[in-house]
């Protein structure tokens, strides 16, 4: 099976965890497309939608679906999104399309965050996808060196890539994130850096996985 396919399997799943009439907070990257395909088919099924990226702000405008801005929306029953990387405890690396800041604002707004992906996004430890870090132009260098000093790994610049918030993202290679928490904490710690791709101090609350088996579900 593809992992289109997969991701198309849990993105039709996530749509039985939505309240009729509700404010959803809504991801960004290529699972979470497919599910502002099927918000499309029915755009009345929810009042408006909280939008964690650009892309996906034009995405549900063209759907027919109202984008509301965090700060009239109150707190969020749900946030559905994607994810890079999860490991059975629900914690994620997020931001390989660039909108970890957005997102990680809207999934700690939010009561209940279902991830969606393809079952390859399962892994035993998290690392091997490069940590997205967002961070400060001015401060580039100095948070590359600090993240090399404090927790090891290769940080590269994402070349001709500015994010929606204008800075910068630094992709950290070689690391084995055995204790993401701890991880998540030391990395918020450098000054410079806006966010981390680790979700973990707020990890996803179930997991939709698709795959040759049907959708596969893991709760936090
Ligand atoms: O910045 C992007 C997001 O964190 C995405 O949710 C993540 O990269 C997963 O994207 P995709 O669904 O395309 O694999």
């Amino acid at each position: 099976m593809s992992a289109d396919a997969g991701k198309r399997q849990a993105a039709e799943a996530a749509m039985t965890y939505i309240d009729n009439g509700s404010i959803i907070g809504v991801g960004t990257g290529s699972t979470v497309n497919v599910f502002i395909e099927c918000l499309a088919r029915d755009p009345g099924r929810i009042r408006a939608a909280v939008s964690s990226s650009e892309a996906s702000t034009r995405l549900l405008e063209d759907a027919g679906i109202e984008v509301m801005d965090l700060n009239h929306a109150g707190p969020l029953d749900l946030y559905v999104d994607g994810a890079d990387e999860s490991n059975r405890h629900l914690s994620l690396i997020k931001g390989g399309g660039g909108a970890l800041t957005r997102e990680k604002i809207i999934a700690g707004a939010s009561r209940r965050f279902v991830c969606i992906a393809d079952d390859s996004k399962l892994v035993g430890t998290l690392g091997a996808f490069p940590l997205p870090v967002e961070v400060i132009p001015m401060a580039r260098s100095f948070v590359a060196r600090e993240i090399v000093k404090r927790i090891g790994g290769q940080p590269e610049l994402r070349e001709r890539f500015t994010t929606d918030n204008g800075n910068v993202i630094l992709d950290v290679r070689n690391l084995e994130i055995a204790e993401p928490v701890k991880f998540e904490r030391t990395l918020n710690d450098i000054p410079g850096v806006v966010t981390n791709g680790l979700f973990a101090l707020r990890g996803a609350d179930v997991l939709l996985l698709g795959g040759a088996d049907g959708v596969q579900t893991l709760e936090a």
